[in-house]
């Protein structure tokens, strides 16, 4: 078993909207994840998923409970840490290699330096030849190739992904799916995914954590034992589907009763 790097203790979040309302997003939330482990995170809406991930991030900070990156609190942005979101966020006015280098400009690497990694990652992704189009000339697979690249490019020990493929479709999220987990495999690296698909959580993960809403803590965590690559339409691979389905379903109808 590789050692703890992202260790959770106890964690409490708590929001006050702008009308004074106190809204706990997670409570009493503990979770600890190993060195190039890949952890989806799967929960009813609301549950706090994205809040926890940014908390990692450091762009959130708790009220209780201790939360630490290689056994260091986590009190800002780390640089060994880097987060893909749902919604691309790509700068429209840059190329897609000035976007995906975008991060290496800001640690100061050399031009000739950070086109040279940018090139190499997008060639890993298939889209060496679109380097100098721009993302309105991308389709949303194309773009959020170039986002998970861009973060990708900086070298991150652990990847936040916030439902990275949760736009696109079912065809396309395959691919992605499959293009991650070969850099994941290559680069090894930890990764913790938030999605809302069973399914691509059991398709990429060596556990998954199922929340339970509001407020949100963990309410089981699975291992996820079957060999790689999986196959979907292996009995193992349906029954731990119709596992989890079934309790997603228990959290989701506690939030909405039917
Ligand atoms: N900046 C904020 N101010 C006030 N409340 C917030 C803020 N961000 C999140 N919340 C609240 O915290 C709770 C958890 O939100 P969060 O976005 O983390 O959930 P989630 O599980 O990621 O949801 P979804 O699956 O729908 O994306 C929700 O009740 C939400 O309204």
């Amino acid at each position: 078993m590789e050692a703890s790097v992202l260790k959770a203790d106890k964690i409490r979040k708590k929001y006050m909207s702008e009308k004074g309302f106190s809204v706990t997003a997670i409570e009493d939330f503990s979770l600890s994840i190993s060195e190039n482990e890949f952890v989806s995170i799967l929960g009813p809406s609301g549950c706090g998923k994205s809040t926890f991930l940014r908390m990692v991030a450091g762009l959130e900070n708790g009220n209780e409970g201790s939360l630490t990156y290689k056994d260091k609190i986590i009190k800002k942005q780390h640089p060994e840490i880097g987060m893909v979101f749902q919604d691309y966020s790509l700068l429209p006015w840059r190329t897609v290699l000035d976007n995906v280098v975008l991060g290496l400009e800001f640690e100061g690497i050399n031009k000739k330096m950070r086109y040279e990694e940018g090139l190499k990652y997008l060639k890993i992704v298939g889209l060496e030849n679109f380097s100098q189009a721009y993302p309105y000339e991308l389709s949303g697979g194309m773009q959020q190739r170039v986002a998970m690249v861009r973060s990708l490019v900086k070298k991150p020990s652990l990847l936040l992904m916030d439902e990275p493929f949760g736009a696109l479709d079912a065809h396309t999220r395959m691919i992605l799916q499959k293009e991650l987990l070969d850099i994941w495999e290559k680069d090894k690296k930890t990764i913790l995914f938030v999605t809302h698909s069973v399914d691509e959580a059991i398709y990429l993960s060596d556990r998954v954590i199922v929340m339970s809403g509001s407020p949100g803590t963990v309410k089981e965590v699975i291992p996820i034992e079957l060999p790689r690559p999986r196959d979907r339409g292996d009995a193992s691979y349906g029954k731990l589907l119709s596992l989890l389905i079934r309790m997603l379903g228990e959290e989701y109808n506690k939030v909405k009763p039917a």
